[in-house]
């Protein structure tokens, strides 16, 4: 059957990634320059008047269905309205590895709400979704917002930002990186000095890195090796904590010429970077 909606679930880059210092609660705040990609997962809304309540097409493997953030976003939304809603089975086709830095978790998440918030006829508008997203993880907030940011704080402060939107090959060593463990590391660069910037901010990232990246290249060689091999034919870096890597192409047939030259075993794709997200152009035409 049909569903109702689709709508695309992006992945982000951190274009650069700065750790500028911990809060009491131990979690680390960030200056983040984040961009979408014009690439990511889908999911698909069906409406079933039949069947009261949210639920999985199919779960995630790996994942259970109450931890899974489609849910426990439905669910954080169906907290903020007393009326009735319309049951909604959603399936959700995943292309973003996951605990790859590309937020996929994140992104779901987001159009989770934007999608039910749509579906059900809310009214909510994105200050109180990003609210409620923030609440599910660090980075839904420039998901629910859907432009290119300056983020800081963990990332919910965001500021607008315009970089370019250039091409990008994004490669996934064949290792697993898990977020609290590279915040926990010892080695790991916490004083960096903020940067300000100025408000039509465009980010050149190529002035900035990824604090991450030392660390997380110590600890895996599989990033290590991907990101010298990258680095050959243009600016390469980490994404997140990792464990996908990207280097930026001006044109889409400069990077799909190192796309097909890349080492065997490793994984990964080509996307455009782009500052209005996918998900937002959809909705933007079905209103
Ligand atoms: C690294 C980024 O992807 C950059 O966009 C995000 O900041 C990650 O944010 P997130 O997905 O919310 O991170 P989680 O997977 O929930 O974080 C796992 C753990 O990493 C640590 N953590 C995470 C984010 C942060 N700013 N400081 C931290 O110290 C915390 O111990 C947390 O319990
Ligand atoms: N719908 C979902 N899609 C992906 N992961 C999910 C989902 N729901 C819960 N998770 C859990 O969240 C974890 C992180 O997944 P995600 O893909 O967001 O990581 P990430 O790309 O590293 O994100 P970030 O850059 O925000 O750290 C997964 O390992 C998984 O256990």
């Amino acid at each position: 059957m049909m569903p109702d909606l689709i709508l695309p679930s992006p992945a982000k880059l951190n274009l650069f990634l700065h750790i500028v210092g911990r809060r009491p609660d131990g979690y680390h705040e960030l200056q983040t320059l984040f961009q979408f990609l014009d690439y990511g997962d889908e999911l698909g809304f069906t409406l079933t008047p039949e069947r009261p309540g949210v639920r999985l097409a199919e779960p995630l493997a790996g994942v259970p269905d109450t931890d899974n953030l489609v849910i426990r976003a439905a669910h954080a939304l169906m907290g903020q309205v007393s009326a009735p809603l319309t049951g909604v089975t959603i399936h959700v086709r995943k292309r973003l590895p996951m605990g790859g830095g590309l937020g996929g978790g994140s992104s779901n998440a987001a159009t989770t709400l934007l999608g039910l918030n749509h579906l059900w006829q809310l009214g909510l508008n994105l200050d109180e979704l990003a609210d409620l997203g923030l609440s599910l993880g660090a980075d839904v907030p420039v998901f629910v917002r859907g432009h290119a940011a300056f983020g800081e704080g963990v990332g919910e402060k965001l500021t607008e930002a315009h970089p370019p939107e250039d091409w990008f090959v994004i490669l996934k060593p064949a290792c697993n990186i898990n977020t609290g463990k590279i915040f926990s590391e010892q080695g790991l660069t916490r004083n960096t000095p903020r940067i300000k910037i100025a408000p039509a901010f465009e980010g050149d990232a190529s002035r900035y890195r990824n604090d991450c990246e030392d660390v997380v290249r110590k600890l895996y060689p599989e990033v290590n090796q991907s990101l010298d091999w990258l680095s050959q034919f243009g600016p390469a870096r980490l994404t997140g904590t990792g464990a996908c890597i990207f280097g930026r192409f001006p044109t889409e047939s400069a990077a799909r010429i190192i796309w097909e030259s890349k080492p065997s075993g490793v994984t990964g794709f080509v996307a455009k970077g782009v500052n209005i997200s996918p998900l937002h152009k959809k909705l933007t035409e079905l209103e």
